[in-house]
């Protein structure tokens, strides 16, 4: 069985939140949103290890957060960087040897276990992948000053998310490779391995409740996912 260890993200500041305290702590039904996210990955047999990134004064406070849900893969807790890529790259330095990574958003409080075994099995395939959900809107481009250029071809157009799920060394290779240059507008690193032309990424099913939680709207949609979620697994539960 090959081994994989997960980075869960949690070192942004949440400015699109506006919130005092970052959005990956904010409560969402009495625990922190980043609870969800790294629940999913311990409760997975698929990972071996959990490495969390986090801003430097929030370590001890997400020390807190693994004891006390009792989290017992979260093996490191390292300080993130500047940007979402210079997060994901402290944490790839402390993966070590493993087979496969997954990066995540700590910010995304819905992963599940399919899409954790879907995009593992696409990953061990291709090399890289990432999960996305394809577009339901008609999708159009726009100019600068905010007229329709054109209506893209929607069939061919996806929101991508993350779980974003790599081989560790053609991943690791891929952030090595571009900080030697100047890095510009890369907001996820699947958009790396694109664009060094390393291997084909992907596309792997993922689903509509997997959202990102940006701004203070998302936060009530996500209260309404996790109510619904909560009295499916009861159903279940009942019907058991
Ligand atoms: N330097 C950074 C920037 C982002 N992230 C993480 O990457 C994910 C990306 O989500 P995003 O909504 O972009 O988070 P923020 O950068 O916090 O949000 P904003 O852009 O509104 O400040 C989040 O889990 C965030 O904590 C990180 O670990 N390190
Ligand atoms: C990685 C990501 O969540 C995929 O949708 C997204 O690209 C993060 O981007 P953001 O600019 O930090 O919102």
């Amino acid at each position: 069985m090959k081994q994989a260890k997960a980075i869960v993200l949690a070192a942004g500041q949440g400015k699109r939140m506006g919130s005092v305290v970052p959005k990956q702590f904010l409560e969402l039904d009495g625990k922190p949103l980043l609870f969800y996210s790294l629940e999913c990955f311990e409760q997975s047999e698929l990972i071996s290890e959990i490495i969390l990134v986090a801003g430097k004064d929030a370590i001890p406070f997400c020390w807190k957060i693994v004891d006390h849900f009792g989290f017992q893969k979260v093996k490191y807790v390292v300080p993130g960087g500047k940007e979402r890529y210079d997060s994901v790259y402290e944490g790839l330095k402390v993966c070590g040897d493993c087979d496969i990574v997954f990066i995540h958003d700590g910010a995304r409080p819905f992963p599940d276990a399919g899409m954790l075994e879907r995009t593992f099995e696409a990953a061990d395939t291709y090399g890289a992948c990432v999960a996305a959900v394809p577009s339901k809107d008609t999708m159009k481009q726009g100019t600068p000053d905010g007229l329709v250029e054109r209506t893209l071809d929607r069939s061919t157009l996806w929101n991508v998310q993350t779980p974003q799920v790599f081989r560790y060394d053609l991943i690791m290779e891929a952030h090595q490779k571009i900080r030697k240059g100047s890095i510009e507008g890369v907001t996820d690193d699947s958009m790396i391995v694109e664009t060094l032309g390393i291997c084909p990424v992907k596309l792997v099913m993922g689903s509509y409740d997997n959202i990102k939680v940006t701004t203070p709207e998302d936060l009530v949609i996500a209260e309404n996912i996790l109510k619904r979620r909560e009295k499916a697994t009861l159903k279940m539960k009942e019907k058991e």
